[in-house]
């Protein structure tokens, strides 16, 4: 193979999906996956309609209601006329065009990065799309998976293809182990820290290392999920055994002999050896510890027990300009210490941490303890399955024990489009991806965190570092 034959694995799945390239333009590509929510569709809906036209491939397009709906009674109408409204036009949009919805009430309901892997419809190589920017998520499996607009949404409907001109790629290695309490939401965290929320713009990452390898399919998510936050178009991680095997017997994955075929072409599915990438970083493992945002996009990140940084700090200009209104929004100041702040709020869920390997690791944190009295906690599943399960797995008896309760499934606190929110002045433990002004509702202080940090502060009252504690 001569150099320029060797492909980065983002280059592969690219070139196996252009459809016809444009000279001097974009590559048409054609889209494998998409998925569709209550948000992002209704005017690319009613512009399918203007045009007479319907949905080319229902059968590789899936709906959910995830945004808009309460976490509590989902069995009853929704009693908030907005989003009432929204998830009604998602569910008479479906119905008119033939789209499969997975709307409340249905077993499969949930958030849709949760859904999709969890139902075997995300699959490695395939290139999937979805009017939400986290649907890089999907990337975890190996797949070109990116936000788009809803006049992509209504171009991918009509035609299952999206004009796209070709990022450049980015590698970032992470080598080494991970310190006990450490998770990858911390590593991702680290790593938008270190690159700032707009050092990705432009690029593709791909996620490699030993220390990626080493971690779940639920942990490689959380890391795709947010590579949104440092601005990439998204993130992947070549598919392996551990992705195999996560795949293997969920609904809608190829099964028997036809799973076989699908995991010998999954194989060919890596950069090779020596293929160029415009950019690449490496960070050691062992550098990083739980963090914590102290600002107002996820880049502002620290070490847990490291203060909140002042204006000589931040080397990024666009984050020298909103530093000072950043801080002052937060009601903190360069130098404090956030570790032993007292904070009445804690949010696990969404879809960077609220599937059940994230239940499970908190139900194991919490059991035997209980939440300090300020704290107003909110559990919120991924998915209708992931709440199945828990309960099944005795987890919910384990945060009601807690002085914690399971919520139904959906986006919840995470951007507060529900009557989830976090009140004005407040602080809040997150493990969502996104701390931006009023992000859990007007006036919220949200600190994004890991969930093992999230438990920990819920049980202290106060931001604590769970390496103190196990
Ligand atoms: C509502 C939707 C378009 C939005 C997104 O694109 O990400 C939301 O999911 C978010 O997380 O801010
Ligand atoms: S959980 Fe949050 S980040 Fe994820 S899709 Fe919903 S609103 Fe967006």
């Amino acid at each position: 193979m001569s150099s320029s034959d060797k492909k980065t694995l983002f280059q592969k799945i690219w070139d196996a999906h252009v459809v016809t390239s444009i000279p001097d333009g974009p590559d048409v590509l054609y889209i494998d996956r998409h998925l569709v929510h209550e948000v992002t569709s209704p005017q690319a809906f009613a512009g399918l309609e203007k045009r007479g036209i319907g949905v080319f491939r229902t059968q590789n397009t899936v709906a959910t209601a995830d945004h808009n709906v309460p976490t509590i009674n989902q069995h009853l109408p929704i009693s908030e006329p907005l989003s009432r409204f929204q998830v009604d036009k998602l569910t008479e949009n479906c119905r008119k065009f033939g789209v499969n919805l997975y709307g409340l009430g249905h077993p499969f309901q949930g958030i849709v990065h949760v859904i999709g892997p969890e139902l075997g419809i995300t699959l490695p190589g395939m290139t999937m799309v979805c009017g939400d920017s986290h649907t890089s998520t999907h990337g975890a499996f190996g797949t070109i998976a990116f936000g788009i607009g809803t006049s992509e949404v209504e171009q991918v409907l009509a035609t299952q293809c999206l004009m796209q001109n070709k990022p450049k790629t980015m590698r970032i290695n992470i080598e080494g182990e991970l310190a006990n309490g450490v998770l990858s939401k911390d590593i991702i965290l680290y790593i938008i820290s270190k690159l700032t929320m707009g050092g990705a713009t432009g690029y593709f990452v791909e996620y490699a290392g030993s220390a990626i390898r080493s971690l779940s399919m639920e942990a490689r998510m959380t890391i795709c999920n947010m590579s949104i936050e440092m601005g990439a178009r998204g993130g992947l991680i070549a598919p392996d055994d551990i992705t195999f095997e996560y795949i293997q017997g969920r609904r809608f994955a190829p099964q028997g002999e036809k799973f076989e075929e699908a995991v010998a072409y999954w194989r060919t599915l890596f950069t090779d050896e020596g293929a160029a990438f415009d950019v690449e970083y490496t960070f050691d493992a062992a550098d990083i510890a739980p963090m914590i945002t102290y600002g107002t996009n996820p880049g502002m990140g620290i070490k847990i027990d490291e203060t909140v940084p002042s204006l000589a700090d931040i080397k990024e200009e666009s984050n020298k300009a909103s530093f000072d209104k950043s801080l002052a929004y937060m009601g903190l100041h360069p130098g404090e210490q956030l570790l032993g702040k007292e904070i009445n709020y804690v949010f696990i869920g969404s879809c960077t941490n609220s599937r059940i390997e994230d239940l499970r690791l908190v139900a194991q944190f919490v059991k035997g303890k209980h939440k300090a009295p300020n704290i107003n906690a909110l559990i919120v599943p991924g998915s209708k399955q992931v709440e199945q399960q828990a309960r099944e797995e005795g987890i919910d008896q384990i945060f009601r024990e807690a002085g914690f309760e399971l919520r139904e499934p959906g986006c919840s606190a995470c951007l507060g489009m529900n009557e989830d929110k976090v009140p004005k002045g407040e602080y809040c433990i997150s493990t969502s991806n996104r701390n931006f002004e009023g992000r859990q509702g007007p006036g919220a202080r949200t600190l994004l965190a890991s969930p093992l940090t999230a438990a920990a502060t819920a049980i202290a009252g106060k931001i604590t570092d769970v390496r103190e504690l196990i």
